[in-house]
């Protein structure tokens, strides 16, 4: 006897047609290939801006994988410079140059990512971006400060913006969770070395500029339940406002979820 062929829910002409060998299963691998350093040429012909983008934060996000902020809550590190991104697309930035390059602009300075590896991936313009905003770390912390300031003013203004918005998401992110093990001297010797900084870069983004300012002079943190200015020389007093903000870091977890208890380093 023979049996039927098997049902098809796509219409008799279906039945007609030959029949194929389902494909074989894609065998999972524990780590998924690296997508972006297959594809090279930039941008990719026809490519257009959200697809460049969404490559770009892909494979920030892929190089930042092991990676976690020094917070309390240990945010994955990619959260970050897709933060400095979107600090400049709100602030009017449209050059998606610049935006990859934010999103890119840790990845040779904390990864083992080259510039002449971006250049391949996604041009020459974001990688000429990237390469100026990557501390050499061969400095140690205090005299890598004291080249920022030397070298902020001759930065392109494509990358002043972006160490604008990489301070201003660093310096939010310390009023509302200092990194772990920060007291309040550290914490207002950044604002005053970031503010050295971001005046020098000020011209090359007004919008963003003027936000810094306001951080300056309003925001507070809270170390062991007292609250401090953190730019002591231009902070103005505490407001209300400013209190409940600083009290908000926990806003954004679930009811019953918990920061990581434990810090970890990488
Ligand atoms: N605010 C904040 N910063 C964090 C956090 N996790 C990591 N960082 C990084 O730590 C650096 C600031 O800490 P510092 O003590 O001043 O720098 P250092 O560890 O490299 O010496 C910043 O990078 P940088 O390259 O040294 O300075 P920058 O040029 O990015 O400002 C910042 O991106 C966090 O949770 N909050």
């Amino acid at each position: 006897m023979n049996t039927p062929p098997p049902e098809s829910d796509s219409g008799s002409d279906m039945l007609a047609a030959p029949v194929t060998p389902p494909a074989a299963p894609m065998t999972p691998s524990p780590i998924p290939p690296p997508a972006h350093g297959v594809h090279c040429a930039c941008p990719h012909d026809g490519e257009g801006a959200l697809s460049l983008l969404l490559r770009t934060v892909d494979f920030a996000a892929w190089k930042h994988q092991c990676q976690r902020r020094k917070d309390l809550d240990q945010t994955p590190y990619i959260n970050h410079p897709i933060g400095v991104a979107n600090i400049l697309s709100s602030a009017g930035v449209m050059d998606i140059a610049i935006l990859q390059a934010a999103v890119l602009h840790d990845t040779v300075e904390d990864t083992h990512t080259t510039v002449e590896e971006i250049a391949h991936a996604f041009g020459v313009k974001v990688a000429t971006i990237v390469a100026e905003c990557t501390d050499n770390v061969e400095l140690a912390g205090p005299e890598r400060k004291l080249e920022q300031l030397r070298t902020a003013p001759l930065k392109s203004p494509e990358a002043q913006q972006v160490k604008l918005a990489d301070k201003l998401h660093n310096l939010e992110s310390i009023r509302r969770s200092p990194p772990v093990g920060w007291g309040v001297r550290r914490i207002q010797a950044y604002f005053m070395w970031a503010k050295q900084v971001t005046d020098i870069c000020a011209p090359s983004n007004p919008a963003l500029a003027a936000r810094l300012q306001r951080l300056y002079e309003t925001a507070y943190t809270r170390v062991n339940g007292e609250y401090f200015p953190c730019h002591p020389d231009v902070c103005g007093p505490l407001t209300e406002e400013e209190k409940g903000r600083v009290d908000s870091r926990f806003a954004v977890c679930k009811a019953g979820d918990q920061p990581c208890p434990r810090p970890i380093f990488f």
